[in-house]
């Protein structure tokens, strides 16, 4: 099976010389579930971005589903991102206005790849975006309210559901589970694990906290991967 990231000689800074990150070589194949570690301000959420196609690196290579991300234009790489990768983002970026239900659908709005997908499995996007609500734990009530009126923990799940829906090839989450107390935090990845192997979604979640490898095939800490000294020192 191809690999779904294949990084190679990549070099990104800020601004400047001063390289936030320097990675040689790094893969995550297909089907892996993946916990990358690293300290505040080390780098994580910028080569998530580079990952996501949000922002291209100076120098080297970022592959995803064997597509060079950095031959792509900007249009398309939002297209790529919209097709294959499922984010979840810190602050979980769910339109306030919209219920949780309409933030879920969201996702195959903006990609026919993922609307091929549900229409595969044989059921709506909508009964798809209700059931994975409800295995997160939103209620009926709950999947109708505005965004803005649900909790933190409510808001990420609904943040998981809309990366999940259309059975994107990779799931990126950023810190998604910061907000919460620890046994709400298990639970809660140990549902977006099993979410993700229905779908054959790879997994690369990103977090300070080193006791959540458990639950993942590989546990990664970003200094091991990365040459460029950012960040503090760890936690
Ligand atoms: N948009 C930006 N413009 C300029 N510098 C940035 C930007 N985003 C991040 N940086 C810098 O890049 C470095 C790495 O930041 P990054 O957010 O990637 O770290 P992180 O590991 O995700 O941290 P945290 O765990 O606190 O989210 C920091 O020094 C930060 O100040």
């Amino acid at each position: 099976m191809a690999s779904a990231i294949e990084i190679d000689r990549l070099a990104f800074a800020w601004q400047g010389d001063q390289l936030t990150l320097d990675i040689p070589q790094w893969t995550v194949e297909a089907g892996e579930t993946v916990l990358l570690r690293g300290p505040s301000g080390s780098g994580k959420s910028t080569l998530l971005s580079l990952l996501a196609g949000i922002n291209v690196a100076q120098q080297g290579t970022v592959q995803l589903l064997d597509q060079s991300l950095s031959d792509l234009s900007g249009r398309k790489r939002d297209k790529f991102r919209a097709d294959h990768i499922g984010y979840i983002f810190q602050q979980f970026n769910l339109l306030p206005y919209l219920s949780a239900l309409d933030n879920v659908l969201l996702a195959t709005q903006f990609s026919p790849k993922r609307r091929q997908r549900v229409a595969a499995s044989g059921h709506s996007a909508e009964h798809l975006a209700v059931e994975y609500l409800q295995r997160l734990g939103l209620t009926s009530t709950q999947l109708h309210q505005t965004a803005v009126h649900l909790s933190v923990g409510q808001q990420q799940r609904v943040a998981a559901a809309r990366a999940l829906l259309g059975a994107p090839e990779l799931l990126i989450a950023d810190e998604p589970t910061s907000a919460l107390d620890s046994d709400r935090r298990d639970d809660f990845i140990k549902l977006l694990l099993e979410l993700s192997e229905q779908n054959n979604t790879t997994v690369l979640f990103v977090t300070h906290d080193a006791s959540l490898g458990q639950y993942f095939n590989r546990h990664v800490e970003l200094s091991d991967i990365n040459r460029a000294s950012g960040g503090l020192a760890h936690a």
